[in-house]
């Protein structure tokens, strides 16, 4: 049972600060001879196997952590809880896909994995995203912590698979360094770790709702003449989609900040299917449940969906079945989702050795929306990774438009909204270019006692303001619920 969600389990690590430091001596020394051996300088990625986790309290003692970075990603049995930076990678501009392409492949000469013999497959991994548009003019600060693309390996690495539990400590060492030294360096975190867990009482955490919110509504309006004025665009052959988002500002109304530990658990408990996740840079979190993979790369072979096509959940398995059929036959809708599994097919094209859809849709059924869905997987050509596959996805169709560079200008010149991360690609990377990313929508950047959520829709020819409005207001809600305690 490699992660445990239940709040009764007593520690929220599985192992022993003894049994770690037993082990991070034999491990320390061999990476010390490892960068004797070769005169320079590496981040030695140190592995031991763990039983379990509990992994939302173990992210709250990570909260009590004196780091700027803090990292959580939660997904079927895929979890990634993170802390501190060990290395970061940044890139800024148009060109920050490649930019940052180049540093990781860099940084894999630099970092070295050693592993206890018992999690040898554990391979150091980095956590990041990138902007929905580096071009876009950065008109809110409350983004100012995010660069327009990072990919981060934290200090601490806290990982569950299928395979098992691991911890990963990443720690810089040169020639000149001792066991000595490096043990006491890392002995400094892994004793605040060890002891905040250990006093943090679990029950506490989860059991009082979120704050209560004030929710401000006045954008109501303009955002829907922003939609009437798409629809022109369209009509007049500018595009033929684009995806116009909009904001919604919540605030606590008691003095106490948003908490971000309980808000991924409250996240986690109403959206199981989707993508947990939450990137805390200094004291701003951008958190999420996202139902919308980009692109997964496993020895070469990727995964991704299409995802396009809104309508409701309906109240009993009756009116549930006829919403969901009535979506899987409308024209507007198929026609929508059509375009973006086409979109994605050119895109991979050239990346790809061999590469595969069903013809027809399925359904993609939430808590709150369902979706149409298809799912698309491949081969990758040599020379290719991960990397090249998000860069050559974003933004799909399905959260910008068509054509792609018409629809991002349209966006950067008329939605009047920093996305910042929003709808941009987030995940996780390890150094043989396995990984995961998602399109990081449901999403709120969560600032002490504010909060700004994100929702957004595809317009074609024929959208009616009211009915995008109200399908942004489907997507508010997973967020909504999670920021006002239900779970
Ligand atoms: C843009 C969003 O969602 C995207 C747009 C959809 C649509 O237009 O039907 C559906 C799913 C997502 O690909 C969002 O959730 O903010």
């Amino acid at each position: 049972m490699p992660l445990s969600f239940q709040h009764s389990c007593s520690a929220p690590i599985g192992i022993r600060q003894s049994e770690v430091e037993a082990k991070l001596q034999s491990l320390l020394a061999r990476a010390i001879a490892w960068a004797q051996r070769h005169q320079h300088p590496i981040i030695a990625s140190l592995s031991f196997p763990l039983d379990q986790f509990a992994p939302f309290h173990l992210f709250a003692v990570l909260q009590h952590l004196e780091l700027s970075h803090r990292f959580f990603w939660l997904h079927g049995q895929e979890c990634l809880i993170g802390a501190g930076t060990s290395l970061v990678l940044e890139a800024q501009g148009a060109d920050v896909h490649r930019i940052l392409k180049q540093k990781w492949e860099a940084a894999r000469e630099q970092v070295v994995a050693l592993g206890d013999e018992q999690v040898t497959d554990v391979l150091p991994t980095f956590l990041g995203g990138f902007r929905f548009d580096p071009q876009a003019r950065h008109t809110s600060s409350a983004w100012r912590h995010f660069p327009d693309g990072a990919l981060i390996l934290p200090q601490v690495v806290f990982r569950s698979t299928q395979g098992g539990c691991s911890l990963t400590i990443n720690h810089s060492i040169t020639p000149e360094d001792t066991v000595l030294t490096c043990e006491s360096a890392i002995h400094l975190v892994l004793d605040r770790i060890f002891q905040i867990s250990a006093s943090l009482a679990q029950d506490a955490l989860f059991r009082s709702g979120m704050v209560s919110r004030d929710v401000d509504t006045s954008q109501e309006e303009p955002w829907k003449q922003l939609v009437s004025d798409a629809v022109r665009a369209i009509r007049q052959g500018t595009m033929s989609k684009v995806v116009l988002a909009r904001s919604m500002r919540v605030n606590a109304r008691s003095q106490s900040s948003f908490d971000i530990p309980s808000l991924v658990y409250r996240l986690h408990q109403q959206a199981p299917l989707s993508y947990i996740f939450a990137m805390q840079f200094q004291e701003t979190a951008f958190v999420g449940a996202t139902p919308e993979q980009l692109v997964a790369a496993q020895a070469g072979k990727i995964r991704t969906m299409s995802l396009a096509g809104s309508a409701l959940r309906g109240q009993t398995v009756e009116t549930d079945a006829c919403i969901g059929q009535a979506l899987l036959t409308s024209r507007k809708d198929r026609e929508e989702h059509a375009i973006v599994t086409d979109t994605i097919m050119q895109q991979l094209g050239p990346l790809c050795n061999t590469l595969h859809r069903p013809v027809l849709p399925q359904l993609l059924r939430l808590p709150t929306i369902q979706h149409l869905q298809t799912p698309i997987w491949g081969q990758l050509r040599q020379g290719y990774s991960l990397l090249d596959a998000v860069s050559a996805l974003h933004p799909t169709p399905a959260v910008g438009g068509l054509p792609s560079d018409g629809a991002r200008t349209y966006i950067r010149t008329y939605e009047q909204m920093d996305r910042g991360w929003y709808a941009g690609p987030l995940g996780w990377i390890d150094l043989n270019g396995d990984g995961e990313f998602v399109v990081a929508l449901r999403s709120g950047l969560v600032q002490k006692q504010t909060a700004t959520l994100f929702a957004g829709c595809g317009i074609v020819a024929n959208s009616q303001p009211e009915s995008e409005y109200q399908e942004t207001c489907l997507k508010f809600q997973v967020m909504l619920n999670a920021i006002q305690g239900q779970s």
